[in-house]
């Protein structure tokens, strides 16, 4: 479905170039949980940009179903963005003068109405439906996460790229999250998650191993385990 093809990215600041990924690839499959996993600068959110389609590679493909998506026009790289690409950040991003009910129905506003999820059923989805008149900062951070899903699964998207989703949370609440994430695959949705945290990788379907800017190895789990069944530590 979402396919990157020996991608490499380099960065130049004045004279200094950064290698920032050096010939990567691998698939993304819808119906699919995804974790990239990697230390501290190893590339992950060069990554995310890429297949987000907000930065293009220096050399290499991205392909969206059949599609090179990397060689297209700034506009049509935006189309794919607002339309197939949902959000999930490390810190929420919620709009903070806006309601909850208000914040997920922005973003479903980016899609045609055959997309777009009921903003009741989003929130009913993340357990929120009793919050849709509050404001993000009544919220704890994880009921904010939780917000920030529905307001992603608002507009169906193909892929929804989570960056550090619970890097900001203690593990209790963490795992809420990443039970909601694991139940948000579905035959048409590819989720991604990604972390430096090692044990997010029992739960996913296809983990992304990456060191200095290259892919060290991709698993492949038949069984992945449920939240529950993780020992979190
Ligand atoms: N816009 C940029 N300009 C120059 N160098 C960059 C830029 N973005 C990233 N880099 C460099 O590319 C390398 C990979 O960075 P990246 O942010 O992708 O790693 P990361 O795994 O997401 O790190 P972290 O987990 O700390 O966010 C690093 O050496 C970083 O300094």
């Amino acid at each position: 479905m979402l396919k990157l093809s020996h991608i490499s990215k380099t960065y130049q600041t004045g004279t200094e170039v950064t290698h920032a990924l050096n010939d990567v690839s691998f698939e993304i499959q819808p119906n699919q949980l995804t974790v990239i996993l990697g230390p501290s600068g190893s590339g992950k959110s060069t990554m995310l940009n890429i297949l987000s389609g907000m930065d293009r590679p220096t050399t290499g493909s991205v392909t969206y179903d059949v599609k090179v998506i990397n060689t297209e026009s700034d506009q049509q790289l935006t189309e794919y963005r607002k339309k197939m690409v949902g959000f999930v950040f490390q810190f929420y991003n919620l709009i903070s003068n806006l309601m909850v009910a208000e914040n997920v129905a922005i973003t479903a506003q980016l899609v045609s109405k055959q997309y777009q999820q009921p903003i009741n059923d989003c929130l009913a989805q993340v357990g929120l439906q009793q919050r849709e008149q509050n404001f993000p900062d009544q919220l704890s951070g994880g009921e904010m996460q939780r917000v920030a899903i529905a307001r992603a699964l608002a507009k169906h998207p193909r892929v929804l790229l989570c960056d550090e989703p619970t890097g900001a949370l203690d593990t209790q609440t963490s795992q809420q999250v990443f039970k909601l994430l694991q139940a948000s695959k579905n035959p048409q949705t590819a989720v991604v998650i990604v972390t430096h945290n090692p044990l997010v990788a029992q739960i996913a379907d296809r983990v992304i191993r990456i060191r200095d800017g290259e892919v060290e190895k991709v698993s492949d789990n038949a069984n992945p385990l449920t939240v529950e069944e993780v020992d979190w530590g």
